[in-house]
């Protein structure tokens, strides 16, 4: 997170700071939104559930609970579209942005190397 003012440097968080979380519905996404709600950031999630599911970012809300929980917005996209992104882009404005859509296993990225390159480093 950017510093100057507030309550982020001593791990209190900033309320009302708005983070984008890319793949917020995988496994290191889903334990790093929950902290953020419990930190008291605005959470979107973009994710196109290529290796997770809509289920995951039910459990959170389960967790999270209501009150947290609507602080948690969820936009389906692709990172690799250009109008997914312009999308997620036009809905609100960001403080900061966390990438974890990241294509990772090594089977995946000798079978399919343009995608997985695409989609870590995104093109658009
Ligand atoms: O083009 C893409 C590609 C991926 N994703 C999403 O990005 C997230 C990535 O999460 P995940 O695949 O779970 O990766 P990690 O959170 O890095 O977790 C991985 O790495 C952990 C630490 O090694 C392991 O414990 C987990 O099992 C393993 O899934 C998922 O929701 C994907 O659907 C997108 O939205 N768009």
């Amino acid at each position: 997170m950017a510093s100057g003012g507030g309550g982020a440097e001593n791990g209190e968080g900033r309320k009302g700071e708005s983070v984008l979380v890319t793949g917020g519905a995988g496994y290191i996404g889903t334990h790093t939104v929950l902290r953020l709600l419990e930190k008291g950031y605005v959470v979107t999630v973009v994710d196109n559930f290529h290796n997770s599911v809509p289920e995951a970012l039910d459990r959170v809300r389960l967790i999270a609970g209501p009150a947290l929980s609507s602080r948690l917005d969820f936009i389906p996209g692709d990172l690799k579209s250009k109008d997914d992104m312009e999308k997620v882009f036009a809905a609100k404005s960001y403080d900061a942005v966390i990438h974890f859509a990241g294509l990772k296993a090594v089977g995946e990225s000798v079978a399919h190397p343009t995608c997985t390159t695409r989609t870590t480093w995104p093109a658009p």
